[in-house]
Formats: C-alpha cells, sequence, structure tokens
C-alpha cells in the first residue's frame, strides 16, 4: 500500500540547540534505515519550507502508524497522510 505523507515539522525555539541536533540526527538514521528497507519509497524537501513530501509503501495503515509514530521527531511534526491508487493513465504501476 502506497502512502503519501506530508511532514511540517516545527523544533520550539526553547529547545537546546544540542537536543534539537540529536533529534535530527537519530530521525536521519532511521530514515536511512527505512529507505534501505524500500518502505520509505521517496523523500523530497519542500522548497523553503522546514518540511517534506515522502511516499511511503508498507502493509497496512496500522504499519504506517507505528512507523511514523516512532520517528524522533514525531512529537514535532504536523503530518498529513494521503492513500495512494493506481491512476488508470500512468505509464507503469508503481
Ligand atoms: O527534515 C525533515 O523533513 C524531517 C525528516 C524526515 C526524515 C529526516 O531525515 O528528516
Amino acid at each position: 500500500m502506497l502512502f503519501h505523507v506530508r511532514m511540517q515539522v516545527t523544533i520550539p525555539d526553547s529547545m537546546p540547540t544540542e537536543r534539537a541536533d540529536l533529534l535530527k540526527s537519530n530521525e536521519k538514521a532511521l530514515a536511512l534505515t527505512l529507505q534501505q528497507s524500500g518502505k520509505w519509497r521517496h523523500l523530497w524537501r519542500v522548497v523553503g519550507q522546514y518540511a517534506n513530501v515522502s511516499v511511503f509503501d508498507v502493509d497496512s495503515n496500522d504499519e504506517l502508524h507505528q512507523l511514523l509514530s516512532t520517528l524522533p521527531l514525531y512529537p514535532f511534526m504536523q503530518i498529513e497522510v494521503t492513500p495512494l491508487a493506481q491512476h488508470p493513465s500512468a505509464l507503469a504501476a508503481n
């Protein structure tokens, strides 16, 4: 199952830099692992925003929720999820 996911990150100004840097570095490590596993298919920066758009390939809504909610930056993200289906005019099945 494919899902388009938009994550908007808001780290409070009050958070110490070292804590923010650790969260970002842990987030990156997990994101790399999930990309290597094939579950996090695409990861794009939204130009001009501290936000990304991603495509996840997971087995269920529950798996996506579990995965997103364990991201280190999860408490500081606003997440919008859109389930995807094949488009009949798409050149190739994804
Ligand atoms: O910077 C972001 O958009 C949040 C994020 C998701 C994966 C990652 O490494 O950073």
